[in-house]
């Protein structure tokens, strides 16, 4: 019911960071492609099939190295049902290679549709006397914007099931400061005010390390903010998207970390999947490039850090 299992892994493989699988068609090499495209047709079925077999090639190379991985949904629905089986099974996939996983599908609603995304993401189904798991991540990124009764549902199944969410705060695209950077009347930011109510969402929820089930996402491409955050939420995990493609570099991360190395995660997605074509490598070495990528981002990001 805290992020313990994640910070474990983190501590044992010294290695804060987090592997986005936001598999497009276009990052799949053609190799694969033609496995599927050329007998079942340019179809959303062939895609999906495609798609998980680089997945899962990535997966087999990085899972020695990296501790978790981050599927972002929306690249498995436009697949349809199909890309859908794909998620499910990429989660299944990295779970039994040992990974921790984060969906990211930033969902929110009122609490009574929140229970149903809590259930079928983090939590089971139950079908008659059956409680089965649908996706069964570890953690789920979610927006608080509907307030506490939207992350109660969510905070019940962490509870029950050891799982995590992490809540956006500070994002990392550019126009995130139009409505985050607003001051409230108390002379907070939204953004601020937004970290404040993970700190109290998470607060019987705290694990060995001091940080709770609640974490909050802070862009890599804000490394003042994500300083002041680090110091203003003692006891919320960070996940920091933003590195890599979008700009964010290794120095800036280090006012996320505290004093031992811990607290936050870092994310790249497609610098990682698209390692090959940067290296100009064959593209049959797609997964030997995330994986020379991987190690390179852990020792980049390491050696601001003091991870034991
Ligand atoms: O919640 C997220 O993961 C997220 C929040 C945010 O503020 N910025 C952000 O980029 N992300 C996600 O992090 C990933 C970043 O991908 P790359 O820019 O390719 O490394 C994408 O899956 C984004 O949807």
């Amino acid at each position: 019911m805290s992020f313990d299992r994640l910070i474990d892994k983190i501590i044992e493989m010294k290695n804060p960071t987090v592997v986005g699988l936001d598999p497009k068609l276009e990052y799949v090499p053609e190799f694969i492609k033609r496995r599927y495209l050329d007998s079942d047709g340019w179809t959303l079925k062939a895609a999906a099939k495609a798609i998980f077999d680089f997945n899962q090639a990535i997966i087999d190379e990085i899972h020695d190295i990296v501790p978790a991985i981050k599927p972002q949904a929306a690249y498995y629905e436009m697949y349809g049902h199909y890309g859908i089986r794909t998620l499910e099974k990429t989660i299944r996939y990295a779970k039994l290679n040992g990974m921790f996983v984060m969906t990211d599908g930033k969902r929110n609603d009122i609490g009574a549709t929140m229970e149903a995304y809590s259930n079928a993401h983090l939590g089971a189904t139950a079908v008659g006397e059956n409680q089965l798991e649908a996706f069964g991540a570890d953690a789920l990124t979610v927006n608080g914007y509907l307030g506490t009764d939207g992350i109660e549902p969510l905070l019940k199944v962490c509870r029950e099931r050891d799982k995590g969410i992490f809540v956006l705060v500070k994002t990392s695209n550019p126009s995130s400061g139009e409505l985050q950077d607003m001051k409230l009347a108390d002379g907070r930011t939204i953004y601020e005010c937004m970290g404040d109510m993970c700190e109290r969402w998470g607060e019987d929820t705290r694990g060995k390390y001091g940080y709770s089930a609640v974490g909050a996402v802070v862009g890599a491409t804000y490394p003042e903010m994500l300083t002041e955050l680090r110091q203003r939420l003692p006891h919320t995990m960070f996940l920091v998207p933003g590195y890599g493609a979008q700009g964010g570099g290794a120095e800036g991360l280090k006012g996320g970390f505290d004093e031992k190395g811990l607290g936050a995660i870092v994310n790249s997605s497609r610098a990682v999947m698209c390692a090959y074509k940067k290296e100009g490598c064959d593209e049959r070495d797609f997964a030997k490039a995330a994986r020379r990528e991987v190690i390179r981002m852990r020792d980049d990001i390491c050696q601001y850090i003091n991870l034991k």
